[in-house]
């Protein structure tokens, strides 16, 4: 568990990026934070891993003060990815995932290897493995930037706006094979977006941030839909908020009238094998 208490972060020219927070964020899940521009959501997830220090307050992994760890050493634990992907224009694909394990002196040979076989985990044609990252659509960039972060196997992985530069088809087709990457993996993921139906699609739990830095609501989707904690949290739902409600439990009807299909086929297959 990653826990911020009474964290607040103030910038040298004052500016209160975050302020007086308090915020649990569950092993294993995906915990999305939301908001307007501006709110804090980059600093929060960058006081995580010390790219940013607080100014008060403690944050902490599994009870320890992420300032008992030198910033590498803490890092080597947490996978970071940013809009953009951030590649190494003059390395190939399969050395830009393959970074952290160089750095940390593996064996290239393996650490190739095992490159190949994540990019075949996050949809990526191993054929794309020897070209350069402006040979690649900006979808594909951001599936190496996944894979990356992945290579080191972090326990937590921080997710900066990385679905944002593509289009809604492709950002679509990324999120859902990143839920499907995410329920292998189980990973501790926190992901910054600045839009609510993307929150709504990845995340275990939501929290919605306004400009101040002050958290506005935490909560599950459901939660949140069905119970907006103040009008600040209704407005940035939106006016589509029914609709978008609507949607989401019909995407769970969908998924649990799935499950329980193939649970009884699964069932019928026992009584036929009996
Ligand atoms: N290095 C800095 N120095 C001064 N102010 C900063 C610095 N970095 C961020 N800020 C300010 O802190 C506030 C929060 O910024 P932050 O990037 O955390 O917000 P955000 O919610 O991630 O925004 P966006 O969605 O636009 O990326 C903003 O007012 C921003 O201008």
């Amino acid at each position: 568990m990653i826990t911020f208490e009474g964290v607040t972060k103030r910038y040298p020219d004052g500016t209160t990026a975050v302020d007086t927070l308090d915020l649990e964020i569950p092993t294993g899940h995906i915990t999305v934070l939301v908001g307007p521009s501006g709110c804090g959501k980059t600093t929060t997830l960058r006081m995580i891993n010390r790219m940013v220090e607080a100014t008060e307050g403690t944050v902490a992994i599994d009870g320890r003060d992420v300032r008992e760890s030198d910033p590498p050493t803490l890092r080597r634990g947490i996978g970071y990815v940013i809009q953009q992907a951030g590649l190494f224009p003059h390395r190939t694909i399969v050395d830009n995932i393959a970074t952290v394990p160089f750095l940390l002196g593996r064996d290239k040979k393996r650490a190739r290897r095992e490159a190949r076989a994540l990019m075949d985990r996050v949809g990526l044609d191993p054929a794309l493995a020897s070209r350069y990252p402006a040979q690649l659509s900006g979808g594909q960039q951001q599936r190496v930037g996944v894979a990356r972060a992945l290579a080191a196997d972090p326990p937590i992985m921080l997710m900066d706006e990385p679905f944002s530069a593509v289009d809604p088809i492709v950002r679509k087709s990324l999120q859902e094979e990143f839920l499907r990457l995410q329920a292998e993996l189980e990973k501790t993921i926190v992901f910054v977006t600045h839009d609510i139906d993307e929150a709504v699609r990845l995340g275990h739990r939501i929290a919605v941030f306004q400009v101040g830095g002050t958290l506005a609501q935490y909560a599950t989707p459901e939660e949140l839909l069905s119970a907006p904690a103040n009008d600040f949290v209704a407005d940035f739902l939106g006016g589509e908020r029914g609709i978008r409600r609507l949607r989401f439990f019909q995407e769970l009807d969908a998924e649990e009238t799935a499950e329980e299909a193939a649970e009884e086929i699964a069932g019928a297959g026992e009584a036929a094998g009996r």
